[in-house]
């Protein structure tokens, strides 16, 4: 038998494409190219598996979604609408929620299934019509599959000058709220054996930064809240799913609350160079529907911060006095 690696030509072709031939000789004589194409097809087969179950596991579930007036929760709406699921719209503002419930029903066919949204109106810091909401949306549907805990507010100040207040007014909107609403609707998820509980955190849900300190307080009690949940739960088998973006290009920094309770107002240039929130609701489908337990979606240097966090904390608060020294000297400037 001849060997391959034998230099057979006459004229000896340049060395990189005699290297090339080589490898390609190489691959054609051995089974490496069936068992490379064996690789690629179980691949394909798990991923085209995978997708199906996803579709499946939302197709006609009850999804509420909260905060779905704006933002994140008005792309989410759109994104579960289109994957066949029947909505709870939730959020403040009863005049968006319908107008975007017309949005919807006026969208394009999707291959699945599309239900009207049901629209609930009310407000997270008001632990009484959590209770009156939860109550509606049970009657109404009878169970709920998944919640997504989207709705949140920002916050910009220093701690020195914010009011207790306004402390309390973004734990109540991000942590109370989303924990009272959870609560409510967990015994029927238990007497069912299923359900998916779903919190928007944030990366300041893992590391803290100057002048957000209501805000990271707020979604790290999220991270703390929903692990343990996730672990109190599993013996239901219901799932529990976090996620952690960066930077969304939406109108959270312009709706944030600052040090005295007034509206800050501005679109900061990260909030405005942050992703679209079309593509995060479509990784928050995804998650969702892999039943993933905790999901970062950022860029590399915030997800690299996390574990500078970790693995260097005294590294990482030199960083974070540093950036507090800035941000105050261009403000005083
Ligand atoms: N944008 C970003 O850079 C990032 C955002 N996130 C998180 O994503 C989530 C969505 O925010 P985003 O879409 O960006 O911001 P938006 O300001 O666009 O949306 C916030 C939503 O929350 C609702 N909301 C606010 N306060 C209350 C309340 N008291 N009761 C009920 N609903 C309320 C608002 O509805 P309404 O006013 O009608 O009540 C609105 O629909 C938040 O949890 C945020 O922390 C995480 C990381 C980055
Ligand atoms: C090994 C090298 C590591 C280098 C790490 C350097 C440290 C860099 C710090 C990066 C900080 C990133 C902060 C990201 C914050 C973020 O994404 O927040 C998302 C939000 O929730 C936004 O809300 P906001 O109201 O603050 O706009």
């Amino acid at each position: 038998m001849a060997c391959k690696f034998s230099l057979e030509a006459s004229c000896h072709p340049p060395r990189k494409s005699l290297l090339k031939v080589r490898v390609m000789d190489f691959i054609t004589s051995t089974a490496i190219l069936p068992l490379l194409f064996g690789c690629v097809g179980i691949f394909s087969l798990f991923k085209l598996l995978q997708r199906m179950r996803m579709k499946a596991y939302l197709r006609n579930a009850v999804v509420v979604i909260t905060g779905a007036t704006s933002g994140l929760g008005r792309e989410c709406a759109k994104v579960f609408y289109t994957a066949g699921a029947r909505l709870v719209l939730c959020g403040r503002n009863r005049e968006a929620l319908e107008e975007l419930t017309k949005e919807l029903a006026a969208s394009l066919a999707t291959k699945v299934q599309t239900h009207k949204p049901y629209t609930v109106a009310f407000d997270l810091a008001d632990p009484g019509a959590i209770v009156a909401a939860t109550a509606e949306i049970l009657q109404c549907f009878g169970y709920v599959d998944v919640l997504i805990n989207n709705a949140g507010i920002s916050y910009r100040g220093a701690i020195v000058d914010t009011t207790p207040d306004v402390d309390k007014k973004v734990m109540e909107t991000n942590y109370f709220g989303p924990v009272a609403l959870t609560k409510a609707l967990l015994p029927s998820m238990i007497k069912r054996r299923q359900g998916h509980i779903v919190a928007i955190s944030s990366i300041q849900g893992k590391i803290s930064i100057p002048f957000r300190s209501a805000y990271a307080a707020s979604k790290h009690a999220t991270q703390a809240f929903f692990d343990c949940l996730r672990a109190e739960m599993e013996q239901y088998e219901i799932e529990v799913t976090v996620i952690s973006p960066g930077y969304i290009h939406t109108n959270l920094s312009v709706n944030a609350v600052t040090a005295d309770g007034s509206k800050y107002g501005v679109m900061d240039k990260t909030t405005a160079q942050g992703r679209s929130p079309v593509e995060v609701a479509q990784d928050v489908l995804a998650a969702v529907g892999k039943k993933k337990k905790d999901v970062i979606l950022a860029d590399l240097l915030p997800s690299l911060a996390i574990y500078l966090r970790t693995l260097a904390p005294g590294l990482f608060f030199s960083l974070m006095a540093s950036r507090a020294r800035k941000e105050r000297k261009s403000k005083n400037s």
